[in-house]
């Protein structure tokens, strides 16, 4: 059984709704879990069939956050191959084919990541993910995961007409968790996390252990933190809080 939603102060404060229950959207890669090893899993299934040399997990880490065809364009690029648009296209189906198969081989939640899940959803958070993977792959992941049942709502790129850093793709993750944009927040790793959460209204928190946390994330963010034990119930609320009387 979840709590009662914790009470947000915001009596004084428009235009929050004094019965909204808080709601924190989480990225997925690089952020609640770390994705790097079964995608450089998949890439380099594509690159030996091609006769390509493998990557270190370690250097496709940095961009594990930019989808599919980034992945394969770094893969070819480092065997001095200039992936162009048909290659990508004839690629892609292997790569997703191979990741959907082996998605939560080697991924796992970051550390402390399902203590948190578990602490907000106990102070009486909902929870949501928006993520620029699939929605068929988010939902596959996580429940492999043995994690989907925390969220409200699971969207990805596919979800909606547009995808993050479009605020679309973020209030229409906020509307379908049941929750309201002025008191959520997006938790993520990217400067698209951070600029798809200030287009949308929403605070932000940048985990700075993920696959790219930029200067330009940074300066966007409203917090920044470095383990998950810093993301608790009463940082949250003082976040919506001291937002909200700007
Ligand atoms: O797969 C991607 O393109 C990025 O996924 P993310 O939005 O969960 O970081
Ligand atoms: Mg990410």
């Amino acid at each position: 059984m979840n709590a009662q939603p914790p009470r947000i102060h915001s009596a004084t404060f428009d235009p929050i709704p004094r019965d909204a229950t808080p709601l924190v959207v989480f990225d997925l890669d690089g952020t609640l879990v770390d994705t790097a090893p079964d995608l450089t899993g998949a890439l380099n299934y594509c690159l030996a069939e091609a006769g390509l040399p493998s990557l270190d997990v370690d250097a496709v880490r940095p961009h594990a956050g930019r989808g599919a065809r980034a992945i394969l364009q770094l893969g070819f690029s480092a065997a001095g191959i200039t992936a162009d648009e048909t290659c990508l296209t004839n690629q892609l189906p292997r790569f997703l084919d191979r990741y959907n198969a082996h998605i939560a081989d080697a991924s796992m939640p970051f550390s402390g990541a399902v203590d948190a899940l578990e602490r907000l959803r106990g102070a009486g958070f909902k929870l949501a993910i928006c993520t620029n993977k699939m929605e068929a792959l988010a939902r596959r992941l996580l429940v492999e995961l043995q994690i989907a049942g925390y969220f409200s709502a699971i969207c990805g790129s596919d979800t909606f007409a547009g995808r993050k850093p479009d605020p679309v793709h973020l209030l229409g993750t906020v509307s379908l968790a049941g929750g309201s944009a002025p008191v959520s927040i997006m938790v993520g790793d990217t400067d698209t996390d951070m600029e798809a959460a200030r287009r949308a209204g929403l605070r932000s928190v940048l985990v700075d252990f993920g696959y790219d946390p930029c200067p330009a994330a940074h300066e966007k963010a409203d917090l920044v933190v470095s383990r998950f034990s810093e993301i608790d119930a009463s940082t949250l609320l003082r976040l919506i809080e001291t937002v909200s009387a700007d």
